[in-house]
């Protein structure tokens, strides 16, 4: 549906965002990470057309969206991280005036209102201000206007930054509700939000693509280190020294670490730094010993974990 091919955006000679390669499919919500000044925004306001690449194509089926730009922008919904709303218009005003912006057709404009009305849950605050909304019902708002010409593209800058628990809840059973009939693009600070929403993350960081998989497929992704939580019945005394030069006489040394003990039950971490899967061969190793195995469990890296390492710095490791 998306497709951005080779994408460079640079400033003033500066880099913005380099050889960005990634297409979206219709019905996916994508999580688009990164640290501060990644080129997140960049690229999403040259996804939206505000803002035109320096080299590359963004095509939305088939069509560019810088040069049929009309076209292809009223296909596309866009809230960016502080969404454009004017203070002293009401709810509804504002919603009228954006369908009109939009070309929603003049005899479809009050139904589409009232259908975000609805939609968003701002039945009651149609006569409020803007100005004197709560930021959960602005972002509301906002999100309303981004959608009100049913694009089949929606683009969400940060869309809970700056929202209390309760909001960032309800904004996301939002955003989750969107995406059964939008393509959604979601970029945003808060990694559990990812997992919660997204088939799919990119990670982006110094302006490159670092990352694209599925949120649960990331923690397997970086190849190094196969770590295991084991459980087992038996005395330390007489299981550690087994597994551990076991461990030792292993194709990859395996380092073993005792998490914690009681009435005979060891709680153990075995790790190896290459992704070398020993599980097999520990099974019969125990088994032979007569050590029986309660449970056993391989560790994938969290989404931060994958995060924070590819996104560090030269810079970073230093101040660390
Ligand atoms: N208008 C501009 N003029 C010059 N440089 C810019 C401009 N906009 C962005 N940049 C630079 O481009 C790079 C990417 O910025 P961008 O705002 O896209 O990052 P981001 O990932 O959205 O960051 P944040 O999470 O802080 O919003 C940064 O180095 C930034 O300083």
């Amino acid at each position: 549906m998306l497709k951005l091919d080779q994408v460079s955006k640079t400033y003033n000679g500066q880099r913005g965002v380099q050889d960005l390669d990634f297409s979206m499919e219709r019905g996916e919500i994508v999580g688009f990470l990164g640290p501060n000044g990644a080129g997140k925004t960049t690229t999403m306001r040259m996804i939206t057309g505000y803002l035109r690449p320096t080299e590359g194509k963004i095509l939305l089926d088939g069509m560019s969206v810088h040069e049929q730009g009309r076209k292809v922008r009223s296909r596309i919904g866009y809230l960016p991280e502080t969404p454009p709303l004017y203070p002293d218009m009401t709810v509804l005003s504002y919603l009228q005036f954006v369908a009109k912006l939009r070309d929603v057709p003049a005899r479809e404009q009050k139904l589409r209102v009232d259908e975000m009305v609805s939609r968003l849950g701002l039945s009651g605050r149609e006569h409020q201000m803007i100005r004197s909304l709560s930021k959960g019902y602005k972002q509301r708002t906002g999100l309303a206007g981004a959608i009100i010409h049913k694009p089949d593209l929606l683009v969400l800058d940060e869309p809970t930054s700056g929202l209390d628990p309760n909001q960032i809840m309800e904004i996301r059973d939002l955003i989750k509700e969107l995406g059964e009939n939008h393509t959604v693009l979601l970029s945003t600070h808060i990694l559990p939000e990812v997992s919660a929403l997204c088939s799919r993350v990119l990670i982006i960081n110094q302006g490159k693509l670092v990352l694209d998989g599925s949120p649960d497929s990331v923690g397997n992704s970086m190849g190094d280190a196969f770590e295991v939580h084991l459980t087992v019945k038996g005395e330390a005394e007489h299981v550690m020294p087994i597994l551990t030069s076991w461990g030792n006489g292993q194709e990859h040394p395996i380092t073993l670490g005792m998490h914690s003990q009681s009435e005979e039950i060891l709680q153990l971490r075995l790790s190896t730094p290459t992704q070398y899967d020993y599980r097999e061969a520990l099974f019969y190793k125990l088994a032979s010993e007569h050590i029986p195995i309660l449970e056993m469990k391989k560790q994938d890296q969290t989404l931060e974990e994958v995060f924070q390492k590819l996104t560090m710095t030269e810079e970073g490791r230093e101040r660390k």
